[in-house]
């Protein structure tokens, strides 16, 4: 007898709202598209919500968002995780893996200016100015391009971070988020300005405004379904940044910002353009790669990322990981 057909499918995320918000988009094109199925939510906060004291980057587990779902999904609890990609590690349970990756959210970081403050700009932000981040890779690209601002972390999900900025006796004049989750929130009109490559110098994270869909890899039911909701040149773009990011080995606390389109060769072929840059936490080393490729499958978006790190580590990036790898073991020596 052929085993009965799952039709009801138990959908796993953080309890965050944004958590929730994405994972909602998620239901409602699954269901679209499978309208006879059931797809069920279970929330749960995991250690990265719980402890919000502790620096991000001087954290050793790398996943601390994605394991307490994964051991659920592994057990049977839940059939697929909803995440932020830029959260889900580089590297999977050898179980798990991503399936197709839905159309993206502007993957661009913004300038948040505190509230009753009239700077329109990062450029006019004055100098000696706080900036609240706790991103290693934002701190490093604002002391490269703006040395005269100040960082101080700021932590929580993006409403705490909103009311720490706004807060009177906030040190900050302004904050760097990503713009996906403000959108998502409907906050869109604390957005000041979108950072890029042209008018600022920033770049965004790994996976920045995509979802992540994290299955088991033998579930070949629910990658078939989940490839009717997918889009490939969001799929192949976030393959080849977490190809890159994988590549240099920083995990998620590498300073390393890219900034990912597709753009149309002089040949008339669709091409993938990568900028990347990988940062010193001090701002004063730097490498940088732009390169476009020909990316049209899983294998070649996975190869070119292969190929910006190396173009990268052609110009630097090597040493100014090298160096951040060896302050970590210095530091962790010493806490322990
Ligand atoms: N680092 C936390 C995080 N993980 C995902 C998002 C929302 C944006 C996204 O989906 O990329 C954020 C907030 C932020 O960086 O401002």
């Amino acid at each position: 007898m052929a085993a009965p057909t799952r039709t009801t499918f138990t959908i796993g995320t953080r309890k965050s709202k944004l958590a929730l918000l994405q994972t909602d988009l998620v239901q409602a094109a699954l269901q679209k598209t499978h309208p006879d199925y059931e797809f069920k939510i279970f929330s749960k906060e995991t250690a990265g919500d719980l402890n919000t004291t502790i620096a991000l980057k001087d954290f050793t587990t790398k996943n601390l968002w994605t394991e307490e779902l994964e051991e659920l999904m592994i057990a049977g609890q839940v059939d697929f995780i909803v995440h932020s990609l830029k959260d889900v590690p580089t590297i999977l349970p050898s179980s798990c893996i991503l399936g197709p990756t839905m159309p993206r959210e502007d993957s661009r970081d913004v300038l948040v200016v505190k509230q009753g403050l009239p700077y329109k700009s990062l450029a006019e932000i004055p100098a000696g100015s706080v900036v609240g981040t706790s991103s290693i890779r934002r701190t490093a690209q604002l002391a490269r391009k703006y040395p005269h601002l100040k960082v101080q972390d700021i932590r929580g999900n993006i409403g705490t971070r909103l009311s720490k900025l706004d807060a009177e006796d906030s040190p900050y004049t302004c904050a760097i988020l990503a713009a996906a989750g403000l959108l998502r929130l409907d906050l869109q009109d604390r957005i000041t300005q979108y950072l890029d490559s042209k008018n600022s110098g920033m770049l965004y994270a790994v996976g920045q405004g995509a979802l992540g869909i994290e299955i088991r890899k033998d579930d070949t039911l629910l990658h078939g379904m989940l490839d009717k909701i997918g889009d490939w040149d969001t799929t192949f773009a976030v393959l080849a940044e977490r190809s890159l990011l994988r590549t240099l080995e920083g995990g998620c606390s590498a300073p390393l910002g890219v900034e990912t389109e597709w753009v149309q060769s002089a040949e008339g072929s669709k091409k993938l353009r990568m900028r990347s840059v990988v940062v010193s936490v001090d701002g004063q080393k730097c490498a940088e790669a732009e390169v476009d490729g020909d990316v049209n499958s899983v294998e070649s978006a996975e190869a070119f990322g292969i190929t910006v790190a190396k173009a990268l580590v052609a110009d630097g990036a090597g040493e100014i990981l090298e160096e951040i790898q060896r302050n970590k073991v210095v530091k962790e020596g010493v806490a322990s």
